[in-house]
């Protein structure tokens, strides 16, 4: 009598994350899933995972391919993957080429804010219910050391979120080991990034060289102790930056315009007895709402503390520059501020033009 081939306890594994993080992001049966899909280890793995849903009758499931265009074997290793993707019977694989518009900033934030243009725009052609993304524990160990090297806080530390939107991370908490293993089982042939063992390129330092390197020094388990520490604190930066929220509608007036009525839409107002009655955490987090509302970029700690100073300063104080063209600063009661300005008593904060 013949035995089915048992079930790898690691594909059994793939498939209960797959399936807990549809249902957490409550996406309706039936509806089609999107596996974003390099041609890697970790992403054929996952093709290979969500299959499972199609056969079950669960979901439908395809795969989109980005095609960069920026190497030039870039549409084989597109081809490559699209023929791995047959052999799981996806509908659609969509294979997409983009241009990288590099001028401005470097190719990979160039090539990462075109890939996301494809799969949106993949989302909406399929009328898709969500996509999944490949990335693993040991993506977001990287991504955890990373921000821990420029000093980052709460919110960077958390790494990358395990669902934005239509976007899910099912296999964060599998090991890049597991992906691996499901495509051997799976009988794939992944390609193999030559950048992701690039000396250059910090990241790939920090995967092939640091983080060995800790494992050695530090014993075995840092990958999943970086992981544990970005779940915890995307618990903390997710209550912190509820209640900053809450707090910045309850300080934040608009800024009256300087001539006849109406309001000054480049600048705002923010109590400054409510702000100094806030901890530093929320304060600092109310302080970059405003900066982000008025067009500016989140600004870093060395530039909050300074805002942050102008409410300990007994006069005029100001302006410190918060990032994207953004400042703040105070003002007094005097011939430019009369009593009864909303201005006083405020911190400003304006957008420069
Ligand atoms: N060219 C692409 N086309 C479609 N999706 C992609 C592409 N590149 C990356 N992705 C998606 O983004 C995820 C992260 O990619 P990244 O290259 O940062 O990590 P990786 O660990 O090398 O992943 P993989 O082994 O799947 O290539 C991939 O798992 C995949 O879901």
């Amino acid at each position: 009598m013949s035995r089915r081939p048992r079930l790898s306890p690691t594909v059994g594994t793939a498939r209960n994350l797959i399936r807990a993080a549809l249902d957490e992001a409550q996406v309706p049966e039936g509806s089609l899933l999107l596996v974003a899909c390099s041609g890697g280890t970790d992403s054929l793995a996952l093709a290979a995972t969500a299959a499972y849903f199609a056969r079950s009758g669960r979901y439908r499931v395809g795969a989109v391919v980005v095609d960069h265009g920026l190497q030039p074997d870039s549409a084989a290793v597109a081809e490559n993957a699209r023929q791995q993707l047959a052999k799981l019977d996806l509908d659609p694989v969509d294979v997409r080429r983009v241009e990288v518009a590099t001028a401005g900033t470097g190719p990979e934030a160039a090539a990462r804010t075109a890939r996301y243009g494809a799969l949106d725009a993949a989302v909406e052609q399929h009328a898709a219910a969500a996509v999944l993304l490949g990335h693993t524990l040991d993506d977001q160990a990287e991504q955890v050391l990373l921000g821990l090297s420029r000093g980052s806080g709460t919110r960077s530390l958390s790494g990358m979120p395990a669902r934005r939107g239509a976007y899910l991370r099912p296999f964060l908490a599998l090991r890049r080991t597991e992906t691996e293993e499901i495509c051997r089982f799976s009988g794939l042939d992944p390609w193999h990034d030559p950048t992701n063992a690039d000396p250059a390129l910090t990241r790939s330092r920090v995967r092939t060289q640091v983080l060995p390197y800790l494992e050695d020094a530090l014993g075995p388990g840092i990958a999943e102790s970086l992981y544990r520490t970005s779940r915890i604190l995307a618990q903390d930066a997710a209550y912190l930056e509820e209640l900053a929220a809450a707090e910045y509608s309850r300080l934040r007036a608009p800024a009256p315009a300087t001539g006849e009525g109406g309001h000054d839409a480049g600048a705002l107002l923010l109590s400054e007895d409510g702000l100094r009655a806030l901890p530093p955490a929320l304060r600092q987090r109310v302080l970059a709402l405003a900066v982000v509302e008025l067009g500016g970029v989140q600004p870093g700690f060395e530039r909050l503390l300074a805002a942050e100073n102008l409410l300990r300063r007994a006069g005029s104080a100001g302006p410190v520059q918060l990032g994207g063209n953004v400042s703040a600063y105070r003002q007094v009661r005097g011939a430019r501020v009369p009593q009864g300005d909303p201005s006083y008593g405020s911190l400003v904060l304006r957008k420069n033009l």
